[in-house]
């Protein structure tokens, strides 16, 4: 763990400046910064929010440290601190970027004085019963009826249950429900494990990685200190040099045939791609509780020194989701076995595509950032995120549903900790900041955004094939 509190690390009087703090960024020499002190968090695997801590070694963590932690969390840095940023050396930040910083972070104290992050109770009751009763209606479709057309209408339901159950996972995994950390955590092991058969410890280091660093490159093919939900290659490449960046993989430096094909054939993947992201979730989620992997080096090191922070409730709630799962797919025991896959993979793939798309209008299509060219924390997460409003006949109460708090994805980037059903009002606050401060704050319908993404795959294709026909043809 960091040499907290070990002054000899800095210098003589303690005063480091901002070269110094850049030359610690990695997870067996982090540094980060906070309000302008310096803590040593080198290979601290222990951190209860686990491996996404590196995502800021040698980087200020003021503002992020803000959206994740409770009230308090500050107190355990203390044996972290190695002394002060020298006054000045400040990433040469300019007099207006030193104003634009302080602007949302007041913005932030506001919202807190307003009662933004406080959450309203009946809200998630409504929520939660509601949700049953999706589920309920899908099982007893399945109990009642004889009908092919109510059997495959009851899986499509099944999948849009379990993209609901994602949302309500999301919302108490981030805390927005409860202060108490540990009912959060319930919650979501309530409707991630239980209901959806995903593991609460995957989902947490993907996600929260995700939510440090949004749409940005790992440095190298195989790092992995990027946006874990944009680590898409070979599959998809956001950008051009992302789509080069498996050259380095090769012998002879050049594009294998494989990545060829893929990525310059991206946009007609996408959708087939969504439809098998669940199946893709499931295994890593499995792969986790029980110990068989992870899904990336940062997973496994985080698995290694904390375990499961919940071995028992993990395990139980996957192994209870396959049991009812394996009943209602079976017709109640009556359907045939050919039969019940179909049922199992028609649900899955619904809730893949629905839970995909949404995930894809929040980012992809955006702007994608290089390692070492992150901004600061406010525009990396606004320039990253596009949220979406109604339009193409979806009415925007469809969308308020059918998103989950996703449609003010800019919003709930910027403060993943309050609740969804604060999320309009700070919606407008926050986008006469940006108007103000002149970042790029982005909306778009639901299908006008999914055009957007498949319109960035094929320019990331269109410049990916100009680039390699310069080597010569191999296909
Ligand atoms: C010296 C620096 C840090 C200390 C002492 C620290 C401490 C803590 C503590 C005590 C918790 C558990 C209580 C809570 O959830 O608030 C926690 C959770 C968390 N931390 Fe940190 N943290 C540090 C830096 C960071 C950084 C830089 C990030 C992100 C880039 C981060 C991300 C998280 C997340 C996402 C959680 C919540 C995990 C969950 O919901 O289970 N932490 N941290």
């Amino acid at each position: 763990m960091g040499k907290g509190g070990d002054a000899s690390a800095a210098n003589k009087a303690n005063k480091i400046s901002w070269s110094q703090v850049k030359e610690h960024c990695t997870p067996d020499d982090a540094w980060v910064v906070y309000q302008n002190k310096v803590y040593d968090v080198s290979n601290w695997h222990e951190h209860p929010g686990g491996a996404v801590i590196f995502t800021h070694a040698g980087d200020d963590m003021t503002d992020i440290f803000a959206a994740f932690h409770a009230p308090g969390s500050q107190n355990l840095m203390q044996k972290f601190y190695i002394g002060d940023l020298i006054p000045g050396s400040n990433q040469n930040k300019t007099e207006h970027q030193i104003a634009f910083e302080k602007g949302y972070r007041d913005l932030r104290s506001k919202l807190i004085l307003m009662g933004m992050f406080k959450s309203n109770g009946w809200f998630y009751v409504y929520k939660c019963v509601s949700n049953m009763m999706l589920w309920a209606t899908a099982v007893a479709m399945v109990y009642y009826s004889e009908s092919v057309a109510v059997h495959m209408a009851s899986a499509v339901l099944l999948g849009l249950f379990f993209q609901q159950c994602g949302w309500l996972a999301h919302d108490f995994l981030h805390h927005q429900v409860f202060r108490q950390r540990k009912y959060g955590d319930l919650g979501g092991i309530y409707w991630g494990n239980l209901m959806q058969g995903y593991s609460v410890q995957w989902w947490k280091n993907k996600h929260n990685g995700h939510h440090a660093v949004p749409n940005l490159h790992n440095s190298t093919a195989l790092s992995q200190d990027g946006d874990p939900d944009i680590d898409t290659m070979p599959l998809l490449a956001w950008s051009l040099k992302q789509a080069q960046s498996y050259r380095e993989l090769q012998a002879d430096g050049k594009d294998s045939a494989s990545v060829k094909f893929l990525i310059r054939y991206q946009a007609y993947f996408y959708f087939p791609i969504l439809l098998l992201a669940r199946l893709s979730w499931l295994n890593e989620s499995f792969k986790t509780a029980f110990g068989l992997g992870a899904a990336s080096e940062n997973a496994a090191l985080e698995l290694k020194a904390k375990g499961l922070q919940y071995p028992i409730l993990e395990k139980a709630g996957i192994l209870l989701h396959y049991a009812w799962m394996f009943v209602v797919s079976s017709g109640f025991g009556r359907f045939p076995v050919w039969y019940a896959t179909t049922y199992f993979l028609v649900a899955t793939a619904s809730c893949g595509f629905l839970l995909a798309i949404v995930f894809g209008l929040g980012h992809n299509g955006m702007a994608t950032y290089d390692a070492d060219a992150r901004p600061d924390f406010w525009k990396l997460q606004v320039t990253t995120t596009r949220n979406i409003t109604g339009g193409h006949g979806f009415p925007q109460a469809f969308v308020d549903w059918f998103c989950g708090g996703l449609q003010y994805q800019v919003d709930h980037h910027l403060f993943p900790s309050l609740p969804r059903h604060n999320l309009a009002k700070t919606h407008a606050l926050v986008r006469s900041f940006c108007k103000e401060w002149n970042v790029h704050y982005h909306e778009a319908d639901l299908v006008d955004g999914t055009i957007e993404v498949l319109q960035h795959l094929s320019k990331v294709s269109n410049d990916f094939l100009l680039d390699f026909v310069k080597d010569g043809p191999t296909m």
